[in-house]
């Protein structure tokens, strides 16, 4: 364990300690943890950190130092880092996070990036974008930075969530003021005909990461099982994919003709999902692979 009176030690060795902590502790990203953490602890960045191992230095704070171990024992009780640290990095975004909100993960950053792609491809100046199970933002805050002229629609049921989207609004607009007027978010059911039904037909994209965790498969890491709301999570049958399916309706109707579905999906989902979008009316639908080169979204145009 971690001695927060003695302030004396070299930054590599206090790295080591609590890696070693976080180690025992199950945590796979041991050393990565700790050095966030003791960044976070100092108010510093991360390549502070690198360089003050590299350099031998000593970090002498006491009150950091106390941080320090307190949010190493956290994470040791398997608390997700971003929670701890209260913002988590997506894309060109550091979004804040914390109970009541989904943390992004970086395999939603393919996802945007292949809606991105499509709105280059087809040469769109001011795409209309939707982003149906909002979460922190994550989706439509991206798009709308990264896109000069586009316009979002975001939608996300919990109220206690939306705390976190329009806190994440008001952070991203203070960096990028144009976005407050070309962003907006909707607090309903993303999967009720009604909720903007005004603009059924004239939406050019949907890019969403809805809910589609099988009911049967409940996650074993408890950062994810005990911290992620469960809203965020299931997919609301045993398959997971109820909602999916829910919202791949629900976007056929926003779309126009020749619009695009983005929709991050469950690895096992992939051919279900793309046959169901084709039952719905989508023409073109097939899913597409991430990084570990596992079936991760569905692409179809509408
Ligand atoms: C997997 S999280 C994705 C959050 C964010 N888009 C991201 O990628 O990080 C799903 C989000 O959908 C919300 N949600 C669940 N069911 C919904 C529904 N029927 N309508 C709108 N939002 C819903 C959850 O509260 C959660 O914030």
């Amino acid at each position: 364990m971690i001695d927060p009176t003695n302030t004396s030690r070299p930054v590599a060795d206090t790295i080591r300690g609590a890696a070693r902590t976080l180690d025992e502790a199950g945590i796979e990203t041991a050393e990565h943890d700790a050095k966030l953490l003791l960044a976070e602890a100092y108010g510093r960045e991360p390549r502070d950190v690198d360089k003050a191992r590299l350099m031998g230095e000593r970090w002498n704070d006491a009150a950091a130092d106390r941080r320090f171990a307190s949010f190493v024992a956290r994470r040791a009780a398997r608390e997700p880092l971003q929670h701890i640290t209260g913002h988590a990095p997506f894309r060109y975004l550091d979004l804040k996070v914390g109970p009541g909100v989904f943390i992004p993960r970086p395999e939603t950053e393919t996802v945007v990036q292949a809606g991105l792609d499509w709105i280059t491809q087809q040469g769109l100046y001011s795409p209309r974008v939707v982003d149906l199970c909002a979460g922190s933002g994550a989706i439509g805050l991206s798009v709308v930075t990264e896109v000069p002229g586009s316009q979002v629609w975001a939608v996300e049921l919990s109220d206690r969530t939306a705390e976190w989207t329009r806190r994440n609004l008001a952070d991203t607009a203070k960096q990028y003021p144009s976005i407050a007027s070309n962003y907006q978010l909707e607090v309903a059911d993303a999967t009720d005909a009604t909720t903007l039904a005004h603009l059924d037909g004239t939406i050019d994209l949907v890019i969403t990461n809805p809910p589609y965790v099988p009911l049967s498969a409940v996650p074993e890491q408890p950062e994810v099982r005990d911290h992620d709301p469960h809203l965020a999570l299931y997919g609301g049958s045993a398959d997971g994919t109820l909602i999916p399916e829910r919202i791949i309706e629900r976007s056929w109707r926003l779309l126009r003709e020749g619009g695009a579905l983005v929709m991050e999906h469950d690895v096992s989902q992939g051919d279900q999902l793309a046959g169901y979008a084709r039952s719905v009316g989508f023409g073109e639908s097939h899913t597409e692979r991430d990084w570990t080169g596992r079936d991760r979204y569905l692409f179809a145009i509408r």
